[in-house]
């Protein structure tokens, strides 16, 4: 790394207060089948790994624990979900939705109004396969949009017909959006890994949809 740019991370970590970029000149789409798409914007918060510590204080983080077949099992990663019209716990998530609704207002008019949170402690924390279909995602169209903090982590989506799954690196920073009919036509899941630390997930929705 060159001089200038080690400068340039530890100027970031010390001083940035954490800010999100302009989202337009660097979201790229990529467009899957039936009718779902992907949009990535790398790198879009910068000073993420200030951000990453506060919510990792901050936020009020709970386990989950859920029925599965005739045993009830931990979820393997922490949560905590904002409601609609609830506080967020950092100002820039504020800003982020605000962001993301200006930016998406032509394909989706009511904008983000919820955000989930989960913290995976290491890579033996994951989601399964799955749609966010509790809702409106199971009949219509719809948006969630990913920020990632920490560990870089694979986000993995496959069609439900059956077909070759895609894998998505998301990293420190990185915005990634599901669109069009991905919850439905497609899963999507973070794999178990090995070695890599804590990583925060921060995902925001329309209302009905989760
Ligand atoms: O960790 C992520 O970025 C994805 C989480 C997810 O798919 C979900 O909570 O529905
Ligand atoms: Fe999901």
């Amino acid at each position: 790394m060159s001089t200038a740019g080690l400068q340039g991370s530890l100027f970031d970590e010390v001083t940035d207060e954490p800010s999100c970029a302009d989202l337009a000149p660097i979201v790229t789409r990529r467009t899957l089948t039936d009718g779902a798409w992907v949009d990535v914007a790398p790198g879009w918060v910068a000073g993420a790994a200030q951000l990453h510590e506060r919510l990792t204080d901050d936020v009020p983080w709970r386990a989950e624990r859920r029925a599965m077949y005739d045993r009830v099992v931990d979820v393997p990663r922490l949560l905590c979900q904002y409601g609609e019209g609830v506080a967020l716990p950092h100002p820039l998530l504020v800003t982020m939705r605000d962001a993301l609704s200006e930016h998406y207002r032509g394909e989706l008019p009511e904008g983000f109004a919820t955000a989930g949170l989960c913290l995976y402690r290491d890579g033996s924390d994951s989601v399964a396969w799955h749609g966010d279909t509790i809702g409106r995602g199971s009949t219509e169209d719809t948006m969630v949009a990913i920020v990632s903090l920490g560990a870089p982590r694979p986000l993995m989506l496959r069609p439900r017909g059956g077909g070759a799954s895609l894998k998505f690196f998301v990293a420190q920073g990185d915005l990634l959006v599901m669109g069009g009919s991905c919850q439905r036509t497609w899963e999507h899941a973070i794999p178990k890994v090995t070695g890599v630390g804590q990583r925060i997930s921060v995902q925001f929705r329309p209302t009905g949809v989760w």
